[in-house]
């Protein structure tokens, strides 16, 4: 088995998620046959919900010990505890507020009133991150890394043409001005991303078409950050139908 990248197709974003949340939570399990705990990167945006929802109402996440597994994210918007543009918030209505899960699994970056500035809070994320690196790594080891995509081809909060795509020496960057609103967020890094076992990207829409083609059509990380994401073992892109309409053909995997 290679670690080319993949791009599984389903018909519509209602049978993608449903795909996903089966595949997330037989994976998970296998996880977790083989480890004590499993260290899950969640998303926000469109299909970071959507995937949650349909894992929630599978009668087959009962069948995962919750408890072996910690939860983060890729980034954060930098708004207040409880805003509804939080990343986080999105996932635990979702998902995580249903299960059964100790309090110190659930790793959430810092909100903006928080009391700290937004440097502070990249420092503490990156201080939390550490505590679970193992092996010198200052960071853990992700099984499972969800992320979306824009259209414009950022991943996590990293931006087409900004400095933060490119940052290698640290785990966590602030992120300001940003493009899309809120301005201010926080994002891991690249490194950290690809350092991920599997990373699974989800995206659904004709407006995620054309990223996703120039990202699998070689265009570079800068000009489309979503092209410098790829997993250690395995990088694979879940899209509906309409986001795979620039996708050349012979790059489209039979389901496997
Ligand atoms: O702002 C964000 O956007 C991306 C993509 O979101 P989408 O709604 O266009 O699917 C998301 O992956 C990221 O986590 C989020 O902060």
């Amino acid at each position: 088995m290679t670690n080319e990248r993949r791009v599984l197709v389903h018909p519509d974003k209602a049978s993608l998620a449903g795909a996903v949340a089966a595949r997330f939570i037989t994976k998970t399990l296998d996880i977790l046959d083989a480890q004590p705990v499993a260290h899950i990167v969640l998303t926000g945006g469109t299909m970071g919900a959507s995937v949650l929802e349909a894992v929630a109402s599978s009668p087959a996440h009962t069948s995962v010990d919750w408890s072996r597994v910690h939860f983060w994210w890729g980034d954060e918007r930098w708004v207040p505890a409880g805003d509804a543009e939080r990343n986080d918030g999105q996932s635990r209505a979702a998902l995580l507020d249903r299960l059964d899960l100790p309090a110190e699994n659930v790793h959430p970056f810092p909100a903006s009133d928080s009391g700290i500035s937004l440097d502070e809070a990249a420092d503490v994320y990156a201080t939390e991150l550490a505590a679970h690196g193992v092996d010198g790594l200052t960071h853990p080891v992700f099984d499972i890394t969800f992320l979306g995509a824009g259209p414009d081809g950022h991943v996590a909060s990293l931006f087409p043409h900004r400095s933060g795509i490119q940052v290698t020496d640290r785990t966590v960057i602030p992120v300001r001005n940003s493009p899309k609103p809120p301005p201010e967020r926080l994002s891991l890094t690249r490194p950290v991303l690809n350092a991920s076992q599997r990373i699974w990207i989800v995206l659904a829409g004709a407006d995620k078409a054309s990223a996703l083609g120039l990202a699998l059509a070689g265009a570079s990380r800068d000009e489309v950050p979503v092209a410098g994401i790829k997993g250690r073992r395995r990088t694979v892109f879940f899209v509906d139908r309409e986001a795979a309409a620039e996708v050349p053909e012979e790059l489209i995997a039979p389901d496997y």
